[in-house]
């Protein structure tokens, strides 16, 4: 597994070997002893399967006191990856990067505990895969507007689709304000 840091501290792009022959090909997605000696060694509890069309964008998310870990795969199109650094005390806080993720070029993206999460769908049925360090509680999800203007995240889709809760989510700004209070 070749692992590179990302500019996030604690992100890591994830390239697992592919084994090719005539039938297409094989790889391991998930083991985990390799992850373990990579340094992420929490249990991965829970795992997630959503399907987007062009332009679809999800985010951005968080749980507040059960933050997630999140093991990110693109089973099948391609996305733009977008994770920003919410942890009070980190260097890059409020921060974000983006990562183009693709079926094509698989490789995995692993954002510890702390981030919040959002993607874009480039291609329709796209496909994305995730494990999480902890379990779906909505009544612990957070989330600011994809669009905030201070973050200023670049999208590379123009026309996006995005879901009616997401449309309504508060400025990064507001966000923040209730994070120090945690
Ligand atoms: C995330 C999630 C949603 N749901 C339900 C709630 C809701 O009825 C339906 C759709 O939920 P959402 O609109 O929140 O789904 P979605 O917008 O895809 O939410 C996801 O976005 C990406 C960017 C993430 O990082 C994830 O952690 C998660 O927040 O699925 C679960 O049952 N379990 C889950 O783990």
């Amino acid at each position: 597994m070749t692992i590179t840091e990302t500019s996030l501290a604690g992100c890591l792009l994830l390239e697992q070997q592919h084994f090719h022959d005539n039938r297409g090909f094989f790889t391991e997605l998930y083991v985990q002893q390799r992850f373990q000696q990579a340094g992420i060694t929490l249990p991965l509890v829970q795992d997630n399967l959503s399907q987007s069309k062009r332009g679809v964008i999800r985010g951005m998310h968080f749980q507040r006191n059960k933050p997630q870990g999140k093991l990110i795969s693109v089973l099948k199109g391609e996305i733009y990856d977008v994770m920003v650094d919410i942890r009070p005390h980190s260097n890059t806080f409020g921060q974000w990067q983006g990562i183009y993720l693709s079926a094509d070029k698989p490789r995995q993206l692993w954002l510890p505990p702390g981030f919040a999460h959002g993607f874009q769908a480039l291609v329709d049925d796209t496909l994305v895969f995730y494990k999480t360090s902890s379990y779906y509680d909505a009544n612990d999800e957070g989330a600011f507007n994809v669009f905030d203007t201070d973050l200023a995240i670049t999208w590379p889709l123009q026309a996006a689709v995005l879901s009616a809760k997401d449309q309504q989510a508060p400025s990064f700004a507001a966000i923040c304000r209730t994070l120090a209070e945690l």
